[in-house]
Formats: C-alpha cells, sequence, structure tokens
C-alpha cells in the first residue's frame, strides 16, 4: 500500500533518518519504535510529506508521492495525527470534525452529517457542541483522531496517539484503534508504551540512531539482543541474551 525506499533525512550535519525502506500492507498495523532521538518522527514525517526527504522516495497506492504536499496526500487517502494534537481551538468538536469532512464535500449539510457520524465512532456524539478548547489531552487527541477519519483515510498514520494519557485512557484508546482497524483502515503507529505494541502491531520496525536495527513481529523484537541493547545498553543486553 505504502512504500518508502532509501529514505534519509540530513539536518545539518545529522543524519536524522539513515537509508531506511519500508513497505505498509494494506490492512496491517505496522508500529516504528525506537529510543528517543531515534528517528522515528522524522521517517514518518517523511511519509506523511511534513518533511522532505533529503533522499529517496514515497510510493501510496502505485503512485510516487514523494513530493506531494501532506494536502494532496490526504486526498489520495493518507491522513495523519500530530504528537502535540492540532485542535481548532477557536471552534466546536464537531466544527473541528467537519473541517477533515470538508476534503471529501463542499456542502455544508453534507460535512456536518459525516462529521457527526465519526463522532458517534469515536464516542464523542454528546461533545459535539463543546469547545474544542475545554477539552483535556485525551479529548484533543480523540479529536484528533476524528478529524483525520473524517478525511476518509485508507491508510491512518498515529504519531504518539497515547503520549500523555493515563492507563484507563490507554486502553480505551487501543480499542478505538481496534475500531479503526475494523473499518478496514490501514495504521502506522509511532508509540513508546510497550504495552500499546504488543497489543495492536502486527509488524515491528525498530529505529536507532536514524537506521532500522530490528523488524519482526512485537514478540521477535523485544526479545532481540540488538534491540534490548539500543534501549537499555550492553550489559542489559547480555543479562537479556542469557535469560
Ligand atoms: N527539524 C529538525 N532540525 C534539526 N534536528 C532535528 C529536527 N527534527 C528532529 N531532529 C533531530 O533528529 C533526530 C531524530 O529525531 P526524531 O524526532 O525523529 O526522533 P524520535 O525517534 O521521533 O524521538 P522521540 O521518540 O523522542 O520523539 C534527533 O536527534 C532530533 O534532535
Amino acid at each position: 500500500m505504502l512504500e518508502a525506499t532509501g529514505i534519509s533525512k540530513v539536518f545539518g550535519r545529522l543524519r536524522a533518518v539513515d537509508d531506511v525502506s519500508a513497505e505498509v500492507r494494506q490492512g496491517e498495523i505496522l508500529g516504528l519504535i525506537g529510543p528517543n532521538g531515534a528517528g522515528k518522527s522524522t521517517f514518518f514525517n517523511c511519509l506523511t510529506g511534513d518533511l522532505a526527504p533529503t533522499t529517496g522516495s514515497v510510493r501510496f497506492l502505485g503512485e510516487d508521492i514523494t513530493t506531494r504536499s501532506p494536502e494532496a496526500r490526504a486526498e489520495l487517502g493518507l491522513a495523519r495525527t500530530f504528537q502535540l494534537p492540532q485542535t481548532f481551538t477557536g471552534m466546536t468538536v464537531l466544527e473541528n470534525v467537519m473541517i477533515g469532512a470538508f476534503l471529501r464535500t463542499s456542502v455544508t449539510a453534507e460535512a456536518r452529517e459525516r462529521a457527526r457520524r465519526i463522532l458517534d465512532i469515536v464516542d464523542m456524539a454528546h461533545l459535539a457542541q463543546t469547545p474544542a478548547k475545554t477539552l483535556g489531552t485525551p479529548g484533543r487527541k480523540r479529536l484528533e483522531i476524528a478529524r483525520a477519519l473524517a478525511t476518509e483515510p485508507k491508510l491512518l498514520l498515529l504519531d504518539e496517539a497515547m503520549a500523555g494519557l493515563n492507563p484507563t485512557e490507554v486502553r480505551a484508546a487501543i480499542d478505538l484503534v481496534r475500531v479503526i482497524h475494523g473499518m478496514g483502515i490501514t495504521l502506522v503507529i509511532v508509540e513508546h508504551i510497550m504495552e500499546v505494541i504488543n497489543s495492536l502491531a502486527d509488524r515491528v520496525i525498530v529505529f536507532h540512531q536514524g537506521r532500522e536495527i530490528a523488524r519482526g513481529t512485537p514478540r521477535e523484537v523485544t526479545g532481540d539482543p540488538t534491540v534490548i541493547e539500543a534501549y537499555l545498553g550492553k550489559r542489559a543486553s547480555r543479562a537479556g541474551g542469557r535469560t
């Protein structure tokens, strides 16, 4: 469905992403994990069009989208959320979701109807007329997902959608991702919380210092000594190897 080939991103003298290739298969949930500063978000932003890769190419549904804008990618069916939710604080919850729906229709009544349907799905229908600025972090994160869903994506990329949530909220968010997946939407998730990766991801790519160091199922990569070493250092890796 999506193919990124030989992606590198250089900031000044820093090679934040160094020759990473990845494919996202239709219907899967792909996790991107790695320690802080490993290059996950930079790679993710190259997929979404928020950053132009220094080298490499991105194809989505057979089309080369390497130089397409985030908006053009959204039209093709690729949507994203941000680590820090980008809600329109001067608008209501419903109006925020309508912004997403306007990608597919210019008729206000239709956009409102679609937005209401999405609010039902994400369990926010009762908050439709609430000003977005009164929502807390979990509400804003959910609202961002709702707005992305309103664009009718085929592929949804979630950048740390669970960061800042308490364990109960994380479980609710995991359930929501399952619902979205059940709608036939393919997902890429950048996530630090291993519980989330273990419960959701079919496959994981592990980043360290801008490079891919492992890929496989969550179980395979979390048992991989190279991955343990990247997270915890060499001594922990040796201890992990003995168990
Ligand atoms: N716009 C930028 N300009 C310069 N350096 C950047 C920029 N964006 C990211 N970096 C650097 O690139 C490296 C990779 O950062 P990135 O945010 O992609 O890592 P990450 O794996 O997503 O980390 P985290 O889990 O902390 O979000 C880091 O050293 C970061 O400081």
